[in-house]
């Protein structure tokens, strides 16, 4: 049961009616006589049904005073005390009840209750008394107005004319605010629901946006989460790429080396190769040229029996020969065949046979014709040894050394050799040592030394065998020379120092010159030593002849026992005997290495002349003979192992360094590679993750053209929503009416106030009242004002008698800013929406 004391805004029932319900409101506890009231919207009947029967059922009972106009209604009861009306300007009910300043309605008045029907249609048929009503009702009523009547009823017949007119005017223009408020409230009602619809597609699209709004914050946090591994990513490709550039840096390091190594390994080949082309083309011309020297050399060889020669030379009759009549007794009519003769009365007639035979008409260079294959044989790495044997005088100095003007074979051997390596210095290197010795009375004598120092006795010199089975004499003066006259100088050196010492102890001493040849093979690196014995031997006298005695006799023998044992050691040589007594003698031992079968030997064997010395000369035939007859063998060629041996290890080395470098050119070849694999994989994520990020971003793009497109479409909407508002708000403000209510209720006033002997309308109805009605009826404001409930006591006839708002979607609450100019258009159709209930309440409870 509601509180009918309870205040009720007449403006609830406004929005009450708009919602199309019926509302009932039970005021028989109040109001006897009408037990409900039913009240429908503006378009249906209000009806006001105290029996609480249908309609009807009161019309076939003749209650027809309760219908007003068919889609209108103005009614109003005046029951005791109350009344109960419409405003004529609006379908608004107003029920004023149990208002504490209407004093309760006493016995007698409670007696004349009755009902007052006021049509604006047919006036106030209160008169009528209701059908359905007991006769004792009806009787009350039809007395209070018969009863009026009495009072002033000619007074009344003309108020009910002026009201009937009064109805008459107010009933046209009730018909014109009746067809204008259907049409504002259908136009209100079509907008209301297009606002609906309009606010729930606002709703919708504010949902599919906070969709959006959570789906992007949802890609954004996805793509910042991406963004930072791709950031993680790209610090460790960059500290990778660090790696790689300086692993690169390495890499091209190694490259340019390798590259200036092969650069310079090509540009040495190529220099190698074109040296080796032009030299081959040489070697070619010198090969040929050396195949004929070889072959005549070996046609020699062949003749020779081996690699000893013997050359025989005599020297002319010097100037007391001839001027003593010295017959001569050598035949020198075969010399060219290498054949001589013997010719003396004295000696039978004996031909000896040589290798070359020089008469003495043969000058130094004859000589050294034949002589030159063995210094070819030296640089060629083989041991050489030429020595002249022959009686004193008989020129072994002078075919040796020879003079200024006739040089001799050592000068001319020597220039031989540096004019071969000056042929030969493009594929060989060599370096030539001399040194300068004589052996007497079986001492070695290192006259290099004496002559640089002659005042310096000249020490012991003995002769030793390295381990490699190499003679050398330790502490001999080795002079090194680069050419010919250097040689000479030399040469002439050891020629002073044996001429500074020449007394009779020395004068037939054996002169040595060793020449000592280091050789390199520039093309295969082959290294050569050899040695070049180039020996005037002492001279060969009978001891018995020359009747030397003491000191002479010493040497003599000496002498002899020096070519004598390089008669047993040649005659050893000849006999293939096991044992060579080379060490004999000192000239033996040092010419050991030279007299070998592993060597070449040229022995000159001077002869005279003279028929005085025809003996001597038979003798020394002899000796040559035999000489000539010894085969030495296949010479062997003089290899220094040593150098051999460390340029093996250099290349020995060279080769594991190679081996080394080229273990670690393959590592940083296999690492390279490796990193090369790991950038690339590293690009394909960077570039997978690029390509995420772009399709990201452009659905981050798509969707925020969308969102941004249903922000546009509901700006776009709300503004025609606040342009269709404002336009129906200028209607609205257009008309200037006067208010049809207090126009009616003033005139209602005035009806009350003339009939001022009607307590009730007298009393109860206060000229203040229709003036509230009026103000709120046009002045909206004045509904949300806090009325002062007990004090008017007013009570709505709805049971649901209070504002409820239009149900709305709750308020969503964008994550896109919205534009600030249409934020302001957006809102102001909302605004102007009902408050929320909750907030509502609040309001009216704070106002109370
Ligand atoms: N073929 C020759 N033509 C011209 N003169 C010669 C020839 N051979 C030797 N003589 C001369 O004979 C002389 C003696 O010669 P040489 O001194 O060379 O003899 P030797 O055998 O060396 O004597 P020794 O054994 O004493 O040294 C020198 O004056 C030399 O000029």
């Amino acid at each position: 049961m509601e509180d009918h004391n309870q205040w009720h805004d007449p403006l609830l029932l406004t929005d009450v009616s708009r919602q199309q319900q019926i509302f009932s409101h039970d005021i028989s506890s109040t109001y006897p006589n009408f037990q409900t009231l039913e009240m429908r919207n503006s378009e249906d009947v209000y009806v006001i049904n105290p029996d609480s029967q249908p309609l009807e059922d009161k019309v076939s009972q003749g209650i027809k005073e309760l219908r007003f106009v068919a889609d209108f209604k103005f009614w109003a009861g005046i029951v005791g005390r109350s009344m109960l009306g419409f405003s004529l300007t609006s379908p608004d009910l107003v029920v004023c009840t149990g208002s504490p300043d209407i004093p309760k309605p006493t016995s007698a008045e409670k007696e004349m209750e009755s009902s007052v029907v006021l049509s604006l249609e047919e006036g106030i048929n209160g008169v009528e008394v209701e059908a359905s009503r007991d006769s004792h009702e009806s009787s009350k009523f039809s007395s209070f107005w018969h009863t009026l009547e009495e009072t002033d009823g000619s007074k009344v017949t003309g108020d009910l004319k002026k009201l009937q007119e009064e109805r008459d005017y107010l009933k046209k223009e009730l018909l014109e605010a009746k067809k204008a408020i259907v049409q504002l409230k259908r136009e209100n009602e079509v907008k209301s629901n297009e606002c609906m619809r309009k606010s729930m597609h606002v709703g919708s699209l504010a949902c599919a946006v906070e969709g959006q709004v959570k789906e992007k914050s949802k890609w954004l946090s996805s793509l910042s989460s991406l963004k930072r591994n791709l950031k993680l990513d790209q610090i460790k490709l960059s500290e990778e790429a660090l790696k790689y550039k300086n692993c690169l840096e390495e890499m091209d390091d190694l490259k340019s080396i390798i590259q200036v190594s092969d650069l310079f390994l090509t540009n040495a080949g190529l220099l190698i190769v074109t040296q080796q082309v032009s030299d081959h083309d040489e070697l070619k011309r010198k090969i040929s040229d050396g195949e004929k020297q070889r072959k005549e050399l070996y046609n020699k060889v062949l003749e020779l029996k081996g690699n000893i020669r013997v050359f025989c030379r005599c020297r002319p009759l010097n100037t007391e020969e001839i001027a003593s009549g010295a017959r001569v007794a050598v035949d020198f009519e075969s010399a060219k065949d290498g054949e001589l003769a013997i010719r003396s009365n004295t000696h039978p007639r004996k031909t000896f046979k040589f290798d070359a035979v020089f008469s003495p008409q043969a000058d130094q260079a004859d000589v050294f014709e034949d002589t030159v294959p063995f210094a070819t044989s030296v640089l060629d790495g083989y041991n050489v040894c030429i020595f002249a044997y022959g009686q004193t005088g008989t020129g072994k100095t002078f075919t040796m050394e020879g003079t200024h003007e006739f040089r001799g074979v050592n000068y001319r051997t020597l220039a031989e050799l540096f004019q071969i390596i000056s042929e030969r210095q493009k594929l060989f290197r060599y370096e030539i040592r001399v040194s300068v010795l004589e052996v007497y009375n079986e001492q070695i004598r290192d006259l290099l030394a004496s002559g640089t120092q002659p005042n310096v006795a000249s020490k012991r010199l003995e002769i030793k065998q390295s381990s490699e089975g190499v003679l050398h004499v330790p502490g001999l003066v080795e002079a090194h020379v680069s050419n010919i006259s250097e040689v000479w100088e030399v040469l002439q050196t050891g020629s002073n120092a044996r001429a500074v010492g020449a007394t009779n102890a020395n004068e037939h001493s054996s002169r040595i010159h060793c020449v000592m040849v280091k050789g390199e093979n520039l093309l295969n690196g082959e290294c050569i030593r050899s040695k070049l014995w180039l020996v005037d031997l002492a001279g060969s006298e009978r001891i018995a002849k020359t009747e030397a005695q003491g000191e002479r006799l010493k040497e003599a023998q000496n002498i002899n026992r020096s070519l004598s044992a390089l008669g047993d050691v040649i005659s050893a040589l000849a006999n293939k005997s096991s044992h060579v007594p080379f060490r004999n003698s000192k000239l033996t031992h040092l010419l050991q290495d030279s007299l070998g079968g592993d060597s070449k030997a040229l022995m000159f064997v001077q002869i005279s002349p003279n028929e005085n010395d025809l003996s001597e000369t038979i003798c020394s035939l002899n000796f040559a003979s035999r000489v000539k007859g010894v085969e030495l063998g296949p010479a062997k060629k003089q290899l220094d192992n040593t150098e051999f041996l460390r340029y093996k290890q250099l290349v020995e080395k060279t080769k594991q360094e190679a081996k080394l470098k080229d273990v670690q050119i393959k590592k940083m070849e296999e690492s390279i590679h490796n990193l090369e694999t790991k950038v690339k994989e590293k690009d394909q994520k960077n570039k997978n993750l690029q390509e995420k990020m772009k399709e990201l971003e452009a659905q981050l793009l798509l969707e925020r053209k969308l969102a941004r497109q249903h922000v546009d479409t509901k700006i776009a909407e709300q503004q025609q929503q606040h342009q269709m508002r404002q336009q129906f708000e200028d209607q609205n403000s257009d008309p200037v009416r006067p208010p049809l209510v207090a126009k009616a209720l003033k005139n209602f006033n005035d009806l009350s106030s003339n009939t001022q002997n009607l307590p009730q309308l007298s009393d109860q109805n206060d000229h203040k009242t229709p003036l509230c009605f009026l103000e709120k009826e046009n002045n909206p404001e004045i509904g949300e004002l806090p009325p002062p409930p007990k004090k008017t006591g007013r009570a709505s006839l709805c049971p649901t008698a209070q504002r409820i708002p239009i149900a709305s979607n709750p308020r969503r609450n964008s994550l896109i800013p919205l534009p600030s100019t249409p934020m302001t258009t957006v809102h102001s159709p909302l605004v102007k929406l009902p408050l929320q209930p909750s907030l509502e309440q609040n309001k009216e409870e704070r106002t109370r």
